[in-house]
């Protein structure tokens, strides 16, 4: 490319930076005078308030005058944070201003517009033409879906099409560019490269600038309810979920706050590595949560809730036997729709017989007994729902409670209880009365009725927990309600191999007030359905990552959770590291849905490794050779033997340390489970600085960690190494997505270490594909 052309464009770049500099001048001058007026408006607020009590409607003037001030307040606190979120952009901009340029020609125009984009929209100083376009903006999308040449976009107009005669991409840091390359047919694979070649970091970064085609379809469907992404590891999944994100809150930025959007994330730990992507696209971060996280606040606390990590622990580490089948089996079945179904009838039947109250008792007396309150439900008609009937027990429970606090008020031990009532209970009491004018002067009378309010406090106090038990329907016992089902006689069809002793241990577990992670979905969906829980309406949009681990179940609890929810599902079959999703449904089954709802698209084109960790990495599971590694070389994965614990720690100082001299920066010893992990970090702990993952790391930072597969996910690593990959480890067909998950995170070199004989996952392998070293020989 000519040097003159580059000079043009660095002028080009310094003009916008100047416009940018006497913007962001102006705002911050505005934006002082608007906290001026804030800081003022608040010490002055009642200056400017008419109070007046005096008549009914010298009350609703000062309302209306409180409320006329209170909005002038938040107007102003509004535009004066518009403000600070424009200044922060500018700044971003100041540095970048953009990334990418394209020329474009509209049909019937006689000359190409040169459009320049970056991460926010800039305009001239006389605010007539946009001297940058965000890159969410209609015309914008040219830029990630076409090579110059006939190209068109949607514009809110309708279709807009023409010519594309360039595009171009920068590299601009501190307002100086650093390269620059006119692309073809995607975008840049020189710059993808630079990009890709980086540091791994603990923070994921945004893609702008080099978003593909595939990637930029997902980020701005705009017309399918459900859009589930099937995406190889590294695909890009994330991050086009995240950008996605930003374009949503962009194009629909009157009526979509980013409180309106939810994220599930797989663990903690992912949820902080992605949490800048959205500030640094100057958008606020979604609510993040994880789908035990979710569940937990639901479930109450009667039930001790069983995480789902603990689950996979237990899963992994049992040895194969009868124990083992049935919790896989029970899992597995708990999973489907088919016992979804089963769920369904159960809370048929209810309809007629089987629901289960608690009795309802007052400092050990009974009020109402649980039978009592079972034959008065099934006494109300069944025409009517289950709940219609559960508010009309509520009501009459509520009168029950009435009659009994009545009565229970004469009771001494009120008396004694109100003695110990605080001086403020006394002080109200007595303004109640006066307020009343029943207490004119000292009489028996009034020190009767002083005593009467006390005991009313202290009954009313007492029964509160109950009372608003009663008002939630908690009165059901749903947790026997549900083990219920586990006593019933079942066809032999309908249900799997084993259900005896998965009955058994279901029941076991229930009663000693614990829930199963399968069965937590299940229960919450039965448990909604009885008392009537109102589905949410304040989020709008679901994002779902690693989708692979939910079941048709849980998607069926999230659909009654949300029930007017847009969702966006994202996963990858082959890393389903649950028990639940071998060969089974998940939520990424396009058929689990209505088809006019759902678009299902596939990314096969994986970033994130190498060429060579990719070429062997796809060898592992099934389909795998569909999978494009993008053409970015580095070592070969070395996979060496080494039979004990000391050649073991030998090899991996010796690994970290050839890592640190490479440059890299993070480097993760994965292994399958939290007990092969601990295991690690015992052997290295004392020869080398590492942190040990587990459920409760919220951060990680640079350096060297020791972290199970099942807390990797969806983060990666400069460099892994595999801890343990033999045989004894890894040849459950169950355990293949979880190695292929663990050797996925690397980016650029990829170690595996194996004691006795090899994984099959290994031997199924192309030897091309790696460097195989024996220690042990
Ligand atoms: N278009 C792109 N431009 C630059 N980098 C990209 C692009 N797409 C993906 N990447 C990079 O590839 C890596 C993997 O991306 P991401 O984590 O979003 O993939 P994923 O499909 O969610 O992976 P996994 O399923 O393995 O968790 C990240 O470092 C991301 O920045």
């Amino acid at each position: 490319m000519a040097q003159s052309e580059r000079k043009q464009e660095q002028e080009r770049v310094n003009e916008v930076i100047d416009v940018i500099g006497e913007k962001v001048e102006k705002i911050t001058g505005k934006k002082n005078t608007v906290k001026k007026g804030i800081v003022d408006l608040r010490k002055n607020f009642w200056d400017d308030v008419t109070v007046n009590l005096d008549e009914t409607d010298d009350v609703y003037e000062t309302q209306a005058s409180i409320k006329q001030q209170a909005e002038l307040l938040s107007e102003r606190e509004r535009r004066h944070g518009q403000m600070n979120k424009e200044l922060k952009t500018l700044s971003r901009l100041q540095d970048t201003p953009y990334f990418g340029r394209i020329d474009f020609r509209e049909e019937d125009e006689r000359r190409a517009e040169h459009l320049y984009i970056g991460i926010g929209s800039l305009m001239d100083a006389k605010n007539e033409d946009f001297l940058i376009y965000d890159w969410r903006a209609p015309v914008a999308s040219m830029y990630y879906d076409y090579a110059p040449g006939p190209s068109k976009y949607a514009s809110l107009d309708g279709e807009v099409r023409g010519n594309m005669t360039l595009k171009r991409q920068f590299i601009i840091r501190r307002g100086k560019i650093k390269g620059m390359f006119d692309t073809g047919l995607t975008i840049g694979d020189a710059l993808l490269q630079a990009v890709l070649g980086g540091r791994a970091s603990s923070q994921m970064k945004s893609i702008v600038a080099t978003i593909q085609k595939e990637q930029n379809q997902i980020i701005r469907n705009e017309t399918d309810r459900y859009l589930i992404v099937q995406g190889a590891a590294g695909s890009g999944k994330t991050s086009a979920a995240l950008q996605r994100v930003a374009f949503l809150m962009y194009r629909y930025r009157k009526t979509l706050r980013s409180d309106n959007m939810l994220l599930f994330s797989p663990n903690p730990l992912f949820s902080s590595f992605i949490s800048n992507v959205l500030p640094e696209l100057g958008e606020e971060n979604v609510v993040q949560t994880t789908f035990k996280d979710f569940i937990e606040e639901r479930i109450g606390s009667d039930l001790q809730l069983e995480n789902p990590f603990d689950q996979t622990e237990s899963c992994l580490t049992m040895a194969d036997g009868e124990q083992l089948a049935t919790r896989l089996a029970g899992i597995r079945f708990k999973a489907s729709l088919a016992y979804r179904d089963m769920v369904d009838h159960w809370l048929e039947r209810l309809n007629s017989d089987g629901m289960i109250f608690r009795d309802i008792t007052f400092r050990d007396r009974m009020i109402v007994s649980s039978e009592e309150v079972g034959s008065y439900f099934y006494t109300l008609p069944h025409e009517q729902t289950l709940l219609n009937r559960l508010e009309q027990v509520r009501d009459w429970l509520l009168r029950r409670m009435a009659a009994f606090s009545k009565r229970e008020r004469k009771e001494d031990w009120v008396l004694e209880e109100a003695e110990l009532l605080d001086k403020s209970d006394y002080a109200s009491i007595f303004e109640k009365l006066q307020q009343q004018k029943q207490f004119s002067e000292e009489t028996f009378d009034d020190y009767d009725r002083e005593e009467q309010l006390l005991r009313k406090i202290v009954i009313n106090r007492r029964m509160k927990k109950l009372r608003r038990r009663v008002k939630q329907l908690d009165f059901v016992n749903c947790q026997k309600v549900y083990s219920e089902i586990f006593y019933q006689e079942f066809n032999k069809a309908a249900v799997p191999d084993r259900w005896a002793d998965i009955c058994r241990s279901t029941r076991m577990r229930f009663e000693e007030g614990d829930c199963p992670w399968e069965d937590a979905a299940p229960y919450l969906y039965m448990k909604e359905k009885i008392q009537g829980r109102k589905g949410n309406h304040e989020i709008r949009h679901l994002i779902i990552d690693e989708a692979q681990d939910y079941s048709p179940v849980q998607l069926a609890y999230l659909q009654a959770a949300f029930p007017r929810c847009r969702m966006t599902i994202l996963g990858d079959l082959n890393q389903a590291i649950y028990a639940q999703s071998l060969n089974a449904d998940t939520m990424l089954s396009e058929h689990l849905y209505n088809p006019n709802d759902v678009k299902k698209l596939t990314l096969l084109r994986s970033y994130r490794s190498t060429k060579e960790i990719m070429n062997f990495a796809r060898e592992i599971v099934p389909g795998g050779d569909e999978i494009e590694p993008f053409d970015r070389s580095g070592k070969l994965p070395e996979w060496i033997d080494a039979a004990d614990e000391s050649d073991k720690a030998a090899i991996i100082l010796d690994k970290i340390a050839s890592f640190k001299q490479n440059g890299f920066e993070t480097f993760a010893l994965i292994g399958k489970t939290m007990k092969e992990c601990r295991e690690a970090y015992r052997l290295l702990k004392n020869k080398i600085d590492v942190r040990l993952m587990t459920q409760a790391t919220y951060q990680f930072d640079k350096g060297f960690i020791i972290i199970p597969t099942y807390l990797a996910k969806g983060i990666e690593f400069d460099a892994a190494i595999i801890y343990d990959a033999s045989a004894e480890n890894y040849s459950r067909e169950s355990e293949r997505t979880i190695f292929y998950t663990a050797c996925t995170r690397a980016m650029h070199e990829l170690v595996l270490l194996s004691g006795g004989e090899s994984s099959p996952f290994l031997d199924s392998i192309s030897t091309e594909h790696y460097l195989r070293t024996r220690i042990s020989e």
